[in-house]
């Protein structure tokens, strides 16, 4: 223990002296509207090198839409997830995805309300719902539960160990700081091979088995299969390509590789799953502490929805504005993604200034969304009212970013959460439970903005005349 002690000092002394690489200058801001002239600007179109596991362990060289640098490679996936997945036309093809996915949560929340000390672990179970739901957009119907339950167990992991890529991402040698920290090396490579293998035989039975029933929606894998991008090793000089015109065509084209078919398909499941299980659990959990509120959108979904019905329809969430209004204010007091952030490149406008300093290309700039939502009378209170009072040039929050970077799941989003928090709130009054089971609303930021206590509740069922289960 004692050498173990020993190579531990070493490592860090090691590290600190010369393994670390000069960081480039950062700057905050915490204004809205300076964000938002900034953010719409084309020199604000990248973000930082990626420290995500897979970049790492790729070297860099499987990028997904969040990773990649602005430019053509970028272009092409992000296209690619906009015009097919998440086309609006497209959202209502997987309404009996959600409908099935909202089903088995319902069952799962009301059989542990009938465990004997019926606190229900409502995290967890928004999780893997939301989970199952992406996986099916992204690799079709048919998947296994246990399947489904390993992909979202290796998702859950790779998400911690961001911290642990984040190390080696720092590093100014690389082979160095892999051979000090071999072991930490070796687990983030084993939780990738992990991934791959239980991605890669999914994307293998889609290739070969594409859309099994014509009724069937494509998956995201589909159009990533089929998807060309343009050769890296192509030269960036073509005019109309550096003009950014719609007709530009690159010379060579290829295929993505498996590595980058995995790495794309985990981003559409972290950012699909994580981020809005931890919205409607932000939501929930509000509403737990004003029951008011909660009582509010129960009577407006009530107004709407025949007592009989089924389901809160998707047809009817458009018309239900104090629920809309609730997500809102969630959004603003909880962002789920709490930092956009930039790396600043050349600029033919010349030269920023921002809070009385100049920008240079290179630079980085970090854009806090909760501190940027802050401009409203009572900034830290819940108050979903204030929302019905606004128009939408007066929202003063960015919850989804904005400019070319902005979130494209924003349409998406909204749907998943506004039907679950709809339903789980027809279906169940989510009341306090007591003690160290009590909605704590601390937040927990590491890559998304969860829970630090995940959300635990008593839930009773809101319409017992209507078996939920
Ligand atoms: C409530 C749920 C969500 C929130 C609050 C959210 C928020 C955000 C934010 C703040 C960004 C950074 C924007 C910027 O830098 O300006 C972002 C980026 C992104 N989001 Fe979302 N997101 C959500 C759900 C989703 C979903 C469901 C998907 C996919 C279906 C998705 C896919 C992405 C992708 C791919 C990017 C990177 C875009 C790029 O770099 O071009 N997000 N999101």
């Amino acid at each position: 223990s004692r050498i173990k002690a020993i190579k531990s000092v070493l490592a860090t002394a090691l590290s600190a002296v010369w393994n670390r690489k000069p960081r480039p200058t950062r700057i905050v801001v915490t204004d809205l509207a300076t964000a938002r002239r900034l953010l719409v600007r084309s020199s604000f179109s990248n973000r930082p090198p990626s420290n995500s596991p897979s970049a790492i362990l790729s070297r860099r060289r499987y990028q997904n839409i969040t990773s990649a640098p602005y430019g053509r490679h970028w272009r092409a996936i992000r296209h690619n997830l906009t015009s097919e997945l998440l086309h609006p036309a497209r959202i209502h093809q997987y309404a009996a995805a959600r409908r099935r996915a909202l089903r088995c949560l319902v069952e799962d929340l009301a059989h542990q309300r009938r465990m004997p000390n019926s606190v229900v672990h409502a995290a967890e179970s928004i999780r893997y719902a939301m989970f199952g739901l992406v996986a099916t957009m992204c690799f079709g119907d048919n998947l296994d539960g246990g399947h489904v339950r390993a992909m979202a167990d290796a998702q859950r992991d790779l998400v911690r160990s961001i911290s642990v890529a984040r190390l080696f991402a720092e590093a100014k040698i690389p082979a160095v700081a892999r051979l000090i920290y071999r072991s930490k090396w070796k687990k983030l490579a084993a939780l990738r091979q992990k991934q791959e293998e239980t991605y890669l035989p999914l994307i293998d039975s889609r290739c070969r088995h594409r859309q099994s029933s014509s009724s069937e929606p494509p998956a995201y894998v589909d159009t990533l299969i089929n998807l060309q991008v343009p050769d890296e090793d192509e030269d960036d000089d073509d005019p109309a390509m550096l003009a950014g015109k719609a007709h530009y065509k690159p010379r060579r084209q290829r295929r993505l590789s498996d590595g980058e078919l995995v790495g794309t398909c985990s981003e559409l499941l972290g950012a699909g799953t994580e981020i809005t299980a931890s919205a409607v659990q932000w939501i929930l959990a509000n509403l737990v502490k004003h029951p008011d509120e909660q009582e509010a959108v129960r009577r407006e979904i009530n107004a709407f929805v025949a007592a009989d019905a089924e389901q809160v329809g998707e047809e009817v969430l458009g018309k239900l504005e104090y629920l809309n209004a609730v997500i809102m204010e969630a959004l603003r007091l909880h962002p789920p993604t709490s930092l956009a952030y930039r790396q600043v490149m050349e600029d033919d406008q010349g030269i920023h200034q921002v809070q009385g300093q100049r920008i240079l290309a290179g630079t980085v700039v970090y854009f806090p969304l909760a501190a940027l939502a802050r401009a409203w009378e009572d900034p830290d209170d819940f108050k979903p009212r204030r929302f019905l009072a606004s128009d939408d040039n007066d929202v003063k929050m960015m919850p989804f970013g904005a400019g070319r970077r902005v979130c494209p799941g924003k349409d998406i989003a909204m749907r998943h959460v506004s039907y679950f928090v709809a339903n789980l709130v027809r279906e169940f009054v989510w009341n306090e439970a007591h003690g160290d089971h009590a909605v704590n609303l601390q937040p927990h930021v590491e890559f998304f903005t969860l829970m630090k206590y995940p959300l635990r509740a008593h839930l009773q069922l809101a319409r017992p005349e209507f078996k939920t289960n």
